[in-house]
């Protein structure tokens, strides 16, 4: 996932005070032909008007936190990490000012799916639920796997920190449509969310389990199985610089992208 450009990108990161909109300020003066040009909070945060070095340390551009883009912002890219309330207002502002948006926010609802694929006839979209490369990768072996053990029971766990709002995460979802994809079922048919009251597992089921605690980063296992034996497939996150560079590169990528809708593949295959 490495690019060069001749002009910097300029990038404003909406939810800049949140783990990851830090996790992208420091990460983005590593990334060459990247700048950060604004950096979005929640209207009355109290991070308004102070520099981001006093978050993130002094490596980083020099600029302040606003509530607001000033019109005069050069930019050419918006990345979201925020929340599905927050969203709402950050695509408005990237149709507004017709340049790519690239979310990473998760729980959103089908409605603002809907929003991002009409956004896309206007301007380079970008939505994934995990920006890393090992899950990219993974969705790929789910699939496989899927495909080649139809008759195996496939499970879903997921682990995140303790203040993760939605469950289950966006990224066990994500699997979950590979796993759905593989076997050529819709997910919506054949996910199982927990076992409570549900008695035996019925055959083609995917279920999905949510743990939380602590500051576990993400942890995703796919299981396949059978009556002998089982396969995992898992990732773990040991950081979140990981989903702060392929958002980056993501940036880099659409900023000069015809409008669209794009994907993890899109950064993957050169
Ligand atoms: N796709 C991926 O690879 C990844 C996706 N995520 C997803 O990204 C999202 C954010 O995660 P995380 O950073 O951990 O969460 P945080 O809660 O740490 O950050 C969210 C930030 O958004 C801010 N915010 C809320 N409303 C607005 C607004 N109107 N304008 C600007 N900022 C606003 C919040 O501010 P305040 O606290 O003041 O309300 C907060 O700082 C989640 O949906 C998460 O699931 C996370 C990691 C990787
Ligand atoms: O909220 C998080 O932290 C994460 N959210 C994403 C998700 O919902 O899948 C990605 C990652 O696992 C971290």
């Amino acid at each position: 996932m490495s690019l060069s450009s001749q002009t910097p990108t300029m990038v404003a990161v909406h939810g800049a005070g949140g783990r990851m909109g830090q996790a992208i300020l420091r990460a983005a003066p590593l990334q060459s032909d990247v700048r950060i040009s604004a950096a979005l909070v929640r209207p009355g945060s109290s991070l308004e008007d102070t520099p981001i070095s006093a978050l993130v340390g002094n490596d980083v551009a020099d600029i302040d936190f606003r509530a607001s883009l000033d019109p005069d912002t050069q930019l050419d890219a918006l990345i979201d990490f925020s929340s599905p309330h927050a969203f709402d207002s950050a695509i408005a502002l990237a149709v507004e000012r017709r340049v790519a948006f690239i979310c990473g926010t998760t729980g959103l609802s089908e409605q603002q799916h809907v929003t991002l694929h009409r956004a896309a006839q206007h301007i380079p979209v970008l939505w994934a639920s995990n920006f890393s490369l090992g899950i990219a990768l993974m969705q790929r072996f789910a699939r496989m796997a899927a495909q080649l053990l139809p008759t195996w029971d496939c499970e879903i766990v997921e682990m995140h920190h303790r203040r993760k709002v939605d469950a289950p995460s966006g990224t066990a979802l994500t699997l979950g449509e590979a796993v759905a994809a593989g076997r050529g079922v819709a997910l919506q048919a054949a996910a199982v969310h927990g076992r409570v009251g549900r008695g035996s597992r019925k055959a083609g089921e995917i279920g999905f389990h949510a743990l939380r605690g602590g500051d576990v980063i993400g942890e995703h296992t796919v299981m396949f199985v059978s009556e002998d034996e089982r396969i995992e497939l898992t990732h773990r996150a040991n950081n979140r610089d990981i989903f702060a560079k392929g958002a980056l590169v993501g940036a880099q990528r659409l900023a000069r992208a015809a409008p669209g809708m794009y994907g993890m593949h899109d950064l993957l295959d050169e």
